[in-house]
């Protein structure tokens, strides 16, 4: 009987153990709870129960178990069994287990255990309960942490020049109209906002203008405080260092093209650097050099890409702002959430289509950008109810992907969870989408697009950059301190980039691991790299560990090369050339650095990567090619993040028909208290 695993601790352990051996749990997970269960002789079986749920729920991104919740659906809500296991008559599920618990009787059973911590005898404990909500304390602090620095920003108001007004409308002359219509100018409101507040949420779509409203409101600051005599202090900074290295390069160019003194522009950095850096990180620890009581100097921080941002780094960014410095944080909130637990831009987002201003937040922005104020889906808000909102704008029109581009209606779709429309947009076959179905796993379709350059240049593959680094090769007479070899490296690496594979999973066929291999066997059959295993040349590796003391961050992507040998000289036997990987520099330099190979520890081959690894970057030509069975990570988030890493085409692979359509109508729930907690904390 599934009952009788609540009947004592050993029993409930036990069955633990077997969800651990069917790959239910962490190794983790089983080890928590026989810590805690030590810690406290008495907890109950119900107890042991919830701390396993709650730690298997924080592997899976979400901060805390909500009691409630889970016993409305318990298989679901924690995926047990996982997708595509089958499930033996003798395995006991979590829902029979449950069917029997009342949610009174199990917040009871918690409320008895020593393990609980209780504000009001303020000792330390490992777990919080706040309504039905289960917590590692150590979460629980962060949410709190988190809401409570935010609160405090929330209604400080910043004093504005008596000519704000003016100097907005300079800088945004044209009034905005899109298809003959005359629009609200989201990136004026959203300047306007930002000038006279200490913390704002800007998030858009691709292409929405996200870079140059931050760049406008820099130079409008910046104009001010340069004229009062005291530049402001300001950082810029991105989650991962491809995002930075992004950022860095479109904010260059439009700083230059800014229509400001020159005083002023040389007073707007240029250079995006990790949070990681920009906090220091102490290797080893999670924590950080800077931190509350060695703040950063800053008086403005930028933060882009900001749905990457887990709980536990929004909580290490606010420790380390200073009281003072306004925060902005910009991104997309229907990207893919943080890989760590939290989904802190959605939930700071969550009421940003609908608006909810109140009528004196609307009357403000007006006056402010002597506009009116309106969008479609549009709701007015409640003073002291929708506080973050009043912080918070949306931009809402893509000037790269506009009402005819194919990628921004399969955008659009798949966020909207319209499954008829975003498959009839993939079925239109236009000149920036396409849609291949594989029927066996050797489909000649596949290498086809792989290889790519039979369908047009916007259509390339990975022969293209094999073939920048052959026929680009500098002669074999230069030496290694000749420039020819950076900028061949600089070309490789730039081409790499106009096609990617993504994949959902790691594993498998249709994951990471089987993908590469599958894709170096064929470069390897048709003569493009020499070898089909270990380091040869041409081969992509993805950092999946920062190294500090190389200087690479999680997520860098590099490419081997043979190189000139230094070492070679005149009585050495020592080859000519060795392999080395190349690597960006990412400091908006356009220069390069070669690493041995041998002193890359945690590197894979990056022919196929993860969407989630694939945030904050951007590929000409992107292909996403789906699993051949439905699994918890294909939902709309992470095809609307698949698709709009692409800029200018777009191919959807589908090894079996139904999936695609399915994965649409499947959204990620990540549960977290971070509203609720915020929306308290404004009240007291
Ligand atoms: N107000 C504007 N007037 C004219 N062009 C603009 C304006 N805003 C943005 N653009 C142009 O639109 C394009 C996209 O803008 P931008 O790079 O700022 O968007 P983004 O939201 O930061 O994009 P991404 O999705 O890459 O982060 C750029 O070419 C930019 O120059």
């Amino acid at each position: 009987m599934p009952a009788d695993y609540l009947l004592n601790r050993e029993r409930i352990i036990t069955l633990l153990e077997q969800w651990l051996e069917l790959d239910w749990l962490r190794a983790l997970d089983l080890a928590l709870v026989k810590l805690l269960a030590k810690l406290d002789p008495e907890a109950s079986p119900l107890m042991l129960l919830a701390i396993a749920l709650t730690s298997h729920q924080l592997g899976r991104g979400h901060i805390c178990l909500d009691l409630e919740h889970l016993l409305r659906d318990p298989d679901l809500i924690l995926l047990l069994p996982p997708e595509g296991q089958l499930v033996e008559a003798e395995q006991i599920l979590p829902s029979q287990l449950l069917s029997i618990v009342s949610l009174e009787q199990w917040l009871s059973a918690l409320e008895q255990s020593v393990l609980l911590y209780r504000p009001e005898q303020g000792s330390a404990a490992p777990l919080v309960l706040s309504g039905t909500r289960l917590y590692l304390y150590r979460y629980w602090h962060y949410e709190m942490s988190v809401a409570g620095a935010l609160v405090q920003r929330l209604d400080n108001k910043l004093p504005l020049a008596d000519d704000f007004a003016d100097r907005l409308d300079g800088l945004f002359s044209e009034p905005l109209w899109v298809d003959g219509q005359r629009q609200t100018d989201w990136q004026k409101v959203a300047c306007a906002m930002a000038a006279q507040g200490q913390l704002t949420l800007i998030t858009g779509g691709p292409g929405t203008g996200k870079t140059t409203t931050v760049v406008r409101l820099l130079a409008l600051l910046q104009q001010i405080a340069v004229q009062e005599g005291q530049a402001l202090r300001i950082q810029l900074a991105a989650p991962t260092g491809k995002a930075a290295a992004r950022l860095t390069e479109s904010i260059g160019g439009q700083i230059a093209s800014l229509p400001i003194e020159g005083r002023v522009k040389q007073s707007i950095p240029n250079e995006v650097t990790t949070l990681h850096r920009l906090l220091g990180s102490l290797p080893g620890t999670r924590h950080f050099r800077h931190n509350r009581t060695n703040p950063l100097v800053v008086d403005v921080l930028v933060i882009d890409e900001a749905s990457m941002i887990d709980l536990e780094m929004m909580h290490s960014v606010l420790q380390a702002l200073p009281a003072h410095a306004r925060l902005i944080l910009l991104g997309d909130k229907d990207q893919l959430a943080s890989v760590e637990a939290g989904s802190v831009l959605g939930d700071l987002c969550a009421d940003a289509e609908q608006g909810y201003y109140t009528l004196e937040t609307q009357q403000q922005l007006e006056q402010l950008c002597r506009e009116p104020i309106t969008a479609e889906h549009w709701r007015r808000g409640i003073a002291g109810q929708h506080h973050l909102a009043q912080r918070t704008v949306m931009l809402r029109y893509s000037r790269r992907f506009g009402r005819d581009s194919g990628i921004g209606q399969l955008a659009r779709a798949v966020n909207a969870s319209d499954s008829y429309q975003a498959w009839q947009i993939l079925q239109q076959d236009s000149a920036d989408i396409g849609y291949l179905q594989l029927y066996q796993s050797d489909d000649a379709v596949f290498e086809q697009l792989v290889l790519g350059g039979q369908q047009g240049k916007q259509c390339r593959g990975y022969r293209h950059y094999l073939q920048v680094l052959h026929e680009m090769r500098p002669s074999l007479e230069q030496p290694l301190t000749s420039d020819c070899w950076q900028e061949w490296a600089m070309h490789v690496l730039t081409a790499f980039d106009k096609f990617r594979l993504l994949c959902a999973l790691r594993q498998g066929d249709y994951g990471v691991a089987g993908l590469n291999e599958r894709i170096v066997q064929l470069l390897y059959r048709k003569s493009l790299i020499t070898r089909a295993q270990g380091w040869y040349e041409g081969r992509p590796v993805l950092v999946m560990q920062n190294d500090y003391s190389l200087g690479l961050m999680n997520g860098d992507i590099g490419i081997a090369l043979y190189l000139p040998n230094s070492e070679v000289n005149a009585e050495s036997d020592a080859p000519a050339y060795v392999l080395r990987v190349v690597f960006p520099r990412n400091d908006g330099t356009d220069g390069v650095r070669f690493i041995l190979p041998s002193r890359l520890t945690a590197v894979e081959t990056v022919f196929a990567m993860t969407v989630h690894k694939s945030q904050g970057s951007e590929f000409a030509h992107t292909a996403l090619i789906l699993p051949d069975r439905l699994n918890p990570v294909l939902t709309k988030e992470l095809l609307y993040t698949g698709i709009t890493r692409a800029r200018d085409k777009f191919t959807l692979i589908e090894s079996r028909g139904g999936i695609f359509k399915a994965s649409v109508q499947r959204k990620v729930e990540r549960v977290s208290g971070l509203s609720q907690a915020i929306a308290k904390q404004s009240i007291n």
